[in-house]
C-alpha cells in the first residue's frame, strides 16, 4: 500500500504577530514565512486572520474579493501576496486564512487559501462551523452575524508529499471533519486557528490531541501571537501533534515559528500497533467518511 506521507516533510506554523495595518501584516508574513524555508521548511503554515484584526466589526472592513473579474492585484493583495510568496519561498503555504468578500453571493466568509511552491492556488476552504458562543462573564463571540459557513471539507494534495485537511478554528471541535478528511487519506490535519484566554487553556492542546488519536494522524494548530492590547486575546500556543497524539512541539504565546519533522513510517507504525483503521465497525454506526470533500 502506497505511504499515505511518501517522503519527510518539515513543517512550519507561523505564529504571527499580527496588526491593523494589512499591507504590513503581509509584509512581515513574508518575513517568517522567509526564515521557515530558510531553515529548511516544506510546508508553512499562517494563523487564522493573519491579515486583520480578528473579531466581526473587522471582517467587511478587510476583506477582499479572491476571485475578481477582471483579477486584481488592488482588490485582492492577500490573495497576490500569498501566491508570490509561496513561490519565492518555494514550498507549500496554507496561508493560515483572510476575511473575504463573496461577490456572487454578496456575503462574508473566513477563508483560507492554499498555494503550491509554483504560486498556484491548491485550495480554498472557508471555515464550516462558525465561532458563536456565549459564555457568561467570560466571551461572546458570534461570527454568524457578519459571516457565511463554508459547506465544503477540504482535502488537497501536495504533490510528491500526500494529501493534507484544511479546515479552520471552530472547525476543529467537530471530530466528523477531521475523520472524513482522515479517511480520505490526510496524512496531517491542519487548522489556522485563534483560541482565546478561556477557551485556549481548557481546550487547545485537548482538540489538537484528540483529533490525532482519533484518526492516527498529524496534527497542527497555527494561532496568531497573543496581543493584550487588542480586542481579541489570541490563546498563543501553536503547535504539532503526532499520530500517537504525543506533542512535538508547542510555542508559548509570543511570536515564533514551531518546527517539526514529519514521517510516513511513525503514521504507519502507530496504525500497526492500535489498529483501529481495520476494527471499524459500519454495521454499528454510521461511515462518515461517504461524504463528499472537495479543495
Ligand atoms: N476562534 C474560533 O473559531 C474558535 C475558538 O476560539 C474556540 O473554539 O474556542
Amino acid at each position: 500500500m502506497a505511504k499515505l506521507l511518501q517522503k519527510p516533510l518539515k513543517l512550519a506554523l507561523v505564529q504571527l504577530a499580527t496588526g491593523a495595518d494589512k499591507a504590513a501584516n503581509l509584509a512581515h508574513a513574508r518575513s517568517k514565512v522567509l526564515e521557515a524555508t530558510s531553515k529548511g521548511a516544506n510546508l508553512v503554515v499562517l494563523p487564522e486572520c493573519f491579515n486583520s484584526p480578528y473579531g466581526t466589526k473587522y471582517f467587511p472592513k478587510y476583506a477582499e474579493e479572491l476571485q475578481p473579474s477582471p483579477p486584481s492585484e488592488e482588490k485582492s493583495p492577500s490573495f497576490h501576496a500569498l501566491s508570490k510568496l509561496a513561490k519565492e519561498a518555494r514550498c507549500f503555504l496554507v496561508g493560515g486564512s483572510i476575511p473575504e468578500y463573496g461577490k456572487k453571493e454578496d456575503k462574508y466568509y473566513n477563508t483560507n487559501l492554499t498555494f503550491d511552491p509554483e504560486g498556484k492556488l491548491l485550495a480554498t476552504h472557508r471555515k464550516v462551523h462558525l465561532f458563536d458562543i456565549d459564555i457568561p462573564g467570560k466571551i461572546k463571540f458570534k461570527e454568524s452575524e457578519v459571516l457565511s459557513p463554508g459547506n465544503q471539507i477540504t482535502v488537497v494534495d501536495l504533490p510528491g508529499y500526500g494529501k493534507i485537511g484544511i479546515a479552520i478554528c471552530y472547525d476543529v471541535r467537530f471530530p466528523e471533519l477531521a475523520m472524513v478528511a482522515a479517511r480520505k487519506g490526510a496524512f496531517l490535519l491542519v487548522y489556522p486557528g485563534a483560541f482565546n484566554l478561556t477557551t485556549g487553556e481548557l481546550h487547545w492542546t485537548l482538540q489538537a490531541r484528540a483529533r490525532a488519536v482519533d484518526n492516527q494522524s498529524y496534527v497542527a494548530l497555527c494561532s496568531p501571537a497573543r496581543d493584550m492590547n487588542a480586542d481579541y486575546n489570541a490563546w498563543g500556543h501553536s503547535m504539532i501533534v503526532d499520530p500517537n497524539a504525543l506533542v512535538l512541539t508547542e510555542l508559548d504565546e509570543k511570536e515564533g515559528i514551531a518546527y517539526a519533522d514529519l514521517n510516513g513510517d511513525r503514521i504507519e507504525e502507530v496504525r500497526k500497533g492500535i489498529p483501529i483503521y481495520t476494527q471499524r465497525r459500519f454495521d454499528v454506526y454510521p461511515d462518515v467518511s461517504e461524504a463528499k470533500v472537495g479543495s
